[in-house]
């Protein structure tokens, strides 16, 4: 994987983004032209009101859901130019996704959950558990890389879930709803795992929520209504990323 910091400081850059769901007569225009670019380092929210796209958004610019229209580029390469082949690929090495059921596989303990990724990418088995046990160390789980997720609380799961964005050394991970399932407590710790991962590590998240508690952890807030970005402001007190403090060629401008 390239080193993070050798990515572009432009690490997503969405043009002009439409998706039309049709099925039989309905179409649903879900996304109605949604331009955006986000920063190495960054840590973004996405908020609005249910149905307003969020999901969608993410779907798209992760490469999980084809686009209408427009284009997107993640680390400087167009993802709706790779066949389906290349795109997996693509999407296994530069991304990690952490959704708000945490996504674990239950017939698998945690750290053959985390190193599933690496060995799909082709890391040989005694170099993906070395890896995958470092990624559960960061999140503070050591002890409980040989349960599986049915003996850990959501908050530990959620843990090894990240642990498992993780792994593969990613450019960006995408979280849709990362706290949606735990408790206050619980949610505030995990939010603030992802932020020290992002200080830390340099580590780009985009987070997609609904809880203003939890928008208000990160760094820029985007608000979305009727398939379109309606605001897109930094919050209070958020030192930009030194990507973009730098500008787009690196250059101090
Ligand atoms: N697979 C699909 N087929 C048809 N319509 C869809 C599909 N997925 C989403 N939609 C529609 O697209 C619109 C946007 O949905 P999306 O799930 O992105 O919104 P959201 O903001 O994430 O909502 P929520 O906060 O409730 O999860 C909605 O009108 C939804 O019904």
């Amino acid at each position: 994987m390239i080193p993070l910091s050798d990515l572009p400081a432009v690490l997503v850059e969405a043009v002009g983004i439409r998706k039309t769901y049709v099925s039989g007569a309905l179409r649903v225009e879900a996304l109605t032209g949604v331009s955006l670019q986000i920063w190495r380092g960054e840590v973004v929210a996405i908020m609005g009101p249910s149905g307003c796209g969020k999901t969608t958004l993410l779907n798209c610019l992760s490469g999980l859901d084809s686009i209408t229209a427009g284009s997107i580029k993640i680390a400087g390469q167009e993802l709706h130019h790779l066949s389906d082949r290349k795109l997996t690929a693509f999407r296994a090495r530069a991304m990690g996704f952490i959704f708000q059921t945490y996504n674990l596989l239950p017939v698998l303990n945690a750290v053959e959950n985390v190193e599933l990724p690496l060995l799909v990418s082709g890391v040989r088995p005694k170099e993906a558990r070395r890896r995958a046990l470092a990624c559960i160390e960061q999140v503070g789980l050591a002890a409980w890389a040989k349960h599986r997720p049915a003996e850990m609380s959501g908050g530990q799961q959620q843990r090894i879930a990240i642990a498992r964005a993780l792994a593969t050394q990613p450019a960006i991970v995408w979280a849709d709803e990362p706290t949606g399932a735990l408790d206050s407590q619980t949610s505030e710790d995990i939010l603030a795992l992802m932020l020290r991962l992002n200080r830390e590590l340099g580590l780009t998240f985009v987070w997609v929520t609904h809880a203003p508690d939890v928008a208000r952890h990160a760094q820029r807030l985007i608000t979305m209504r009727d398939g379109q970005i309606v605001e897109d402001h930094l919050l209070a007190g958020t030192q930009l990323p030194a990507a973009q403090r730098a500008g787009p060629r690196g250059l101090v401008e």
